[in-house]
């Protein structure tokens, strides 16, 4: 079925495809979209999730994600008590808002400016950029726009961003201009917020944020395009349910329009943007290194009918010839997650494709 789809790009369909580097016709979301009027009802077909709008969504709960003030916890006032609320939230939903982030306001304006401006470059000069890369090994540089293997309803764009003897900037867009420099600035911002949370959460479960220190050395940032659907919106997921292979992410809503939602009590909970704030949530490595107390939750991304929606994710992810293990409150605590070369996890991460948690339950003692 799956070659009936790609052998079905005849000439009618040529526009909607893309060229990558190898022979293989590559789908691009965004331009998919932007012939709506035209989308045959096959193209969409292999989009469509079957029981995604039978799933249990509760917006009433949108109000109750966690908001997590950085001021708070820097200052010595309040910083027990805030600490209590970063534990809840990394303990009872693995997700929180951070407000007074510390990053400057121009800085976020920059990048959520350039992200806007790189997606509406005509598809051959972005899949120029996309095509230059690919590689992943050792977390690689960046990768694809498109991906023929995709059910989901998205384009992404993604670099290896930190740290900076680690990347190599001349693979990143230059276009529009201040592209390079606006990645450049939010990346490390980013990677101070990420630094600065670490050590409050190493504390909240009384270990040493210097053991925490070579878990997030590097950042990964993802940018991720959502088209709006008008055929069936419903019924086709922008990013399918997955728990995250970082050790934190950090995301960024660009443009304020609704997609994401928590798996939360069986129930799935719609998050709201807030243009005050980050979203945090725990990521695998977290998950693995608390020894399971704090959760590494699977989200999703659903799909607007009218509006394109815009983020950025940031994996803070650890040293990729490091290791990965439990780190333990007291000698009597059950160790319930194996010890994995960070490099091992990785590549079951990426050749899984994270739907569900597959890559977590691997590294679950209790699993085998
Ligand atoms: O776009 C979003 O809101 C979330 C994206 C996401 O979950 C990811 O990049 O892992
Ligand atoms: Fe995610």
């Amino acid at each position: 079925m799956e070659v009936e789809a790609r052998s079905g790009g005849s000439s009618a369909s040529e526009g909607r495809w893309s060229q990558s580097g190898t022979s293989l016709p590559v789908r691009n979301v965004q331009a998919l979209a932007a012939s709506a009027g035209e989308v045959a009802v096959d193209a969409m077909e292999r989009y469509i999730q079957p029981g995604v709008d039978g799933d249990t969504v509760l917006a009433e709960h949108s109000d109750e994600v966690p908001v997590i003030d950085l001021a708070k916890l820097l200052d010595a006032e309040s910083v027990e008590v805030e600490a209590a609320k970063l534990r809840f939230a990394c303990e009872d939903w693995g997700f929180f808002q951070v407000v007074n982030h510390g990053i400057p306001i121009e800085v976020i304006a920059g990048m959520k400016h350039d992200i806007q401006k790189f997606f509406q470059l005509p598809l051959e000069v972005k899949n120029a950029y996309a095509q230059r890369v690919g590689d992943l090994q050792g977390y690689g540089q960046a990768f694809v726009l498109s991906d023929d293997q995709k059910l989901d309803w998205s384009d992404m764009f993604g670099l290896f961003s930190q740290p900076p003897q680690a990347r190599d900037m001349s693979y990143w867009p230059n276009q529009p201009p201040n592209f390079r420099n606006s990645i450049e600035e939010y990346s490390s911002e980013l990677m101070k917020l990420s630094h600065s949370l670490a050590t409050f959460i190493a504390k909240t479960i009384g270990v040493d944020p210097e053991l925490m220190e070579d878990k997030h050395v590097g950042q990964f940032l993802r940018m991720n395009y959502y088209p709006s659907c008008t055929t069936t919106p419903e019924k086709v997921l922008g990013f399918s349910p997955h728990s995250d292979g970082s050790f934190i992410t950090i995301l960024l809503e660009v443009n304020a329009v609704q997609g994401l939602q928590i798996r939360r009590h069986g129930a799935w909970i719609p998050v709201k943007p807030r243009g005050d704030a980050l979203l945090v949530n725990v990521g695998d490595f977290l998950e693995i290194m608390t020894n399971g107390k704090y959760k590494s939750i699977e989200h999703r991304v659903t799909i607007n009918a009218q509006k394109e929606r815009l983020s950025i994710s940031a994996f803070q992810v650890p040293k990729y010839d490091g290791i990965i293990s439990p780190v333990l409150g007291s000698t009597e605590e059950k160790v319930l997650y194996k010890t994995m070369r960070v490099e091992e996890y990785a590549r079951l991460y990426l050749s899984n494709k994270p739907y569900g948690k597959r890559t977590l339950d691997y590294a679950k003692l209790s699993q085998i």
